[in-house]
């Protein structure tokens, strides 16, 4: 019997997993995503992701501990992020960031749990120190070094302005972070198994789920949004535009999800965070103008925002440029990358599907002189 086709793997399953379930919920490993968001540090879920549970007030401390020691470059990585071309875009510093660090890490070939979770914990310290140094070799300024007291997401945004921020911003850009940290079999986990499921290594594994986050119809979405809210301008414009936009059968970027059809539970709990950063710095037009968005592309659609959509916004009035926001998303889901690689290695079999062959009918090779 032909086994059935799905384009894109529609609704295909690929695999078991226990480190998170997607459905009309978001849970990671049991834990629903609100709960989380709203009690949990972004350390406390990337610990959850990769030991199966919540770290007690010890545990968290040790991890956290080993995590912070662990926040920084080695030197040829500095010297290369500071000789790339400034047309760079930061996502792909990153993807080389990774594969650089592949070289000086010493567990890189063992493949065994503990060493997945020793190498696991160091691209948790090092993705966001990779994002930070680059951001500012990129505007001639000197990188910030990492605080060993501040948390991870705390840390970040202290790299990146040189200054530590409020409780209120270290808060939203947790969350942010948690709600990115893991997302089942999404395509850059899938390729992150695909690629160990060959027996190959977390870096090889993580460099590859990079690549694969980049595209605008996955991560990169998040790098779309202020430009949207941009063109369309001003919320008198917002329903001339998305009326002309769904006309010319356009992609709103943001909007839609393969799996969560009838919402993304993510997007509502980010949008209560950009909202609260859009008044704290005063660009709560984008919000007035994302929220006519969404009526229109719910009435005329019935499509909804994933999470894309307040991260972009979120990250913005945080004063966030651009180009850094899918790396951000990256540094978050190296987490759920890592669980995942570990999952598969543990109870691994090839992953190999099958093409449904549309070519050529059986033919046999002329002689050279006879071809057109
Ligand atoms: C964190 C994340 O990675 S979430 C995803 C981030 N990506 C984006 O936001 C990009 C915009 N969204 C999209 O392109 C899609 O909704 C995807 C890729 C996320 C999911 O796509 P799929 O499940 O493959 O849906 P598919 O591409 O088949 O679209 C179905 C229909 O909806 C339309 N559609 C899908 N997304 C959108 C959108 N954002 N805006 C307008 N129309 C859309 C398609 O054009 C298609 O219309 P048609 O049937 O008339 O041809
Ligand atoms: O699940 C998906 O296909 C994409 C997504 O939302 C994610 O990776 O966070």
């Amino acid at each position: 019997m032909t086994p059935a086709y799905s384009p894109g793997l529609e609704g295909v399953i690929a695999g078991e997993t226990s480190v998170s379930s997607v459905d009309e919920s978001l849970r990671y490993r049991g834990y629903a995503i609100e709960d989380l968001a709203e009690h949990c540090s972004y350390e406390e879920v990337a610990y959850l992701l990769l030991y199966g549970e919540l770290p007690n007030a010890k545990r968290l401390a040790d991890f956290t501990a080993r995590v912070n020691a662990a926040r920084r470059l080695t030197q040829p990585l500095r010297d290369l992020l500071k000789s790339l071309p400034k047309w760079t875009h930061p996502l792909d510093a990153l993807r080389s960031s990774v594969s650089v660090l592949s070289h000086f890490d010493q567990d890189v070939s063992d493949n065994s749990t503990d060493a997945n979770l020793r190498k696991a914990e160091r691209l948790i310290a090092q993705l966001p120190v990779a994002i930070a140094d680059y951001f500012r070799y990129c505007k001639g300024l000197q990188p910030v070094a990492a605080s060993q007291e501040l948390n991870n997401a705390a840390n970040f945004l202290y790299m990146i302005r040189g200054e530590k921020p409020t409780p209120e911003d270290t808060k939203a850009f947790d969350v942010s972070l948690i709600l990115y940290a893991d997302h089942e079999f999404n395509a850059s986990t899938f390729t992150a198994r695909t690629i160990v499921s060959t027996q190959s290594d977390l870096h090889s594994g993580v460099v590859g789920a990079i690549g694969a986050l980049k595209g605008p119809l996955h991560g990169g979405a998040n790098e779309k949004v202020v430009g949207v809210l941009d063109e369309i301008g001003s919320p008198a414009n917002a329903e001339k535009w998305v009326m002309d936009a769904l006309a010319r059968k356009e992609r709103i970027m943001g909007f839609g999800h393969r799996v969560c059809k009838k919402g993304d539970v993510r997007a509502g709990i980010c949008k209560k965070y950009a909202s609260q950063a859009a008044a704290r710095a005063g660009t709560t037009h984008y919000e007035v103008t994302a929220d006519i968005v969404e009526r229109l592309m719910a009435e005329q659609k019935k499509m909804f925002p994933n999470v894309d959509w307040p991260a972009g916004r979120l990250y913005h009035a945080l004063g966030l440029e651009i180009p850094i926001y899918t790396p951000i998303f990256a540094a978050a889901r190296v987490a759920g990358w890592s669980a995942h690689v570990i999952e598969q290695m543990e109870n691994n079999r090839l992953i190999r599907p099958r093409g449904l062959y549309k070519g050529p009918a059986d033919r046999v090779v002329p002689p050279i002189a006879e071809r057109a």
